[in-house]
């Protein structure tokens, strides 16, 4: 018999919820809508034909409702993967935990979890305001060395190329990549680029950029921009991607990242209305999401 998980371990509040987000299970859809900004949250449960449950602990928000039949979630993660770890951990206690048992289920539930974001780009022909769907997520921030994940043999074949092409200061990073789910990214192809998904610890100088502090690693952008395997490339730079595909590959979950492009690091041009690009890829994914028989 499998043993309870400890109350140090798996933490409940006083309300039976999971600690950061303040869930309970029946409180969370399948299908996961993450957002960086939890003022982001309600530009997309605002699409929602019926709001059903608002949660909001620290900068965890989540609204619970339906498009049509469709149940959704829409939770904020705040920046970084340090968040991505306790999001996705606590969104998978929350379809794979029995809350009052402590034990995990018998049988699980993969949940379809779909980033919604904003991103710097990292080719020219990449234009401000445009859309990414990132086909993998390469990451610099040093989340996912801390769990096992299983990479597939063309998933190495791409780090090993990165490595090589991208040398990086010896201590400052051990890189890991995951793809995309392959039963959400065919879904998003017209309209969007596609390409890899650099994920950095940071915003400054781990996306090469410097106001006052020195780069460590000046060529970084140009060696992003210049990298080649096949026809794989580096489309832009964010901070959860890799951590949440990694995690997702971890914990068993389908994942997607799409991001609107509010930065074109090569162009140096920055999005004169930032606030309609991003409302504008919520209703257009909102859209695919709402129709995806899954
Ligand atoms: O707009 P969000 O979803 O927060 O995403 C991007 O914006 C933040 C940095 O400004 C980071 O979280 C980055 O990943
Ligand atoms: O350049 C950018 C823009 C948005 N988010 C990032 O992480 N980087």
């Amino acid at each position: 018999m499998q043993a309870p998980i400890a109350a140090s371990e798996f933490i409940l509040n006083s309300r039976g919820a999971v600690y950061h987000l303040d869930l309970r299970p029946e409180e969370l859809a399948p299908t996961v809508i993450t957002v960086g900004d939890p003022d982001r949250v309600e530009q997309v449960s605002r699409h929602f034909d019926k709001v059903e449950g608002i949660f909001r602990h620290r900068e965890f928000v989540t609204h619970t409702g339906y498009i049509g039949s469709k149940r959704l979630s829409v939770v904020s993660t705040g920046i970084g993967t340090d968040n991505i770890d306790i999001v996705l951990n606590e969104l998978d206690a929350l379809a794979n935990i029995d809350f009052t048992t402590r034990q995990v289920k018998p049988a699980l539930t993969r949940l379809q979890i779909i980033r919604l974001g904003t991103s710097g780009a990292l080719q020219a022909d990449i234009p401000v305001d445009g859309l990414v769907v990132s086909s993998h997520g390469l990451g610099l921030d040093n989340l996912l060395p801390w769990y096992e994940m299983e990479s597939t043999p063309a998933e190495t074949a791409l780090l090993e190329a990165f490595s090589s092409q991208v040398p990086l200061r010896p201590g400052s990073a051990r890189p890991y990549l995951a793809a995309a789910a392959d039963s959400l990214l065919p879904h998003f192809r017209e309209g969007f680029h596609t390409g890899i998904t650099v994920t950095c610890p940071g915003f400054y100088a781990p996306q090469g950029r410097a106001l006052r502090g020195k780069l460590s690693h000046p060529a970084l952008l140009e060696q992003l921009t210049a990298f080649r395997l096949e026809d794989h490339h580096i489309t832009n730079f964010e901070m959860e991607t890799a951590g949440i595909y990694g995690l997702g590959r971890v914990l068993g979950h389908d994942c997607l990242s799409i991001s609107t492009i509010v930065a074109n690091r090569i162009r140096q041009e920055f999005s004169k209305d930032g606030a309609a690009a991003v409302q504008k890829m919520i209703g257009t994914c909102l859209g695919i999401i709402a129709g995806m028989n899954y």
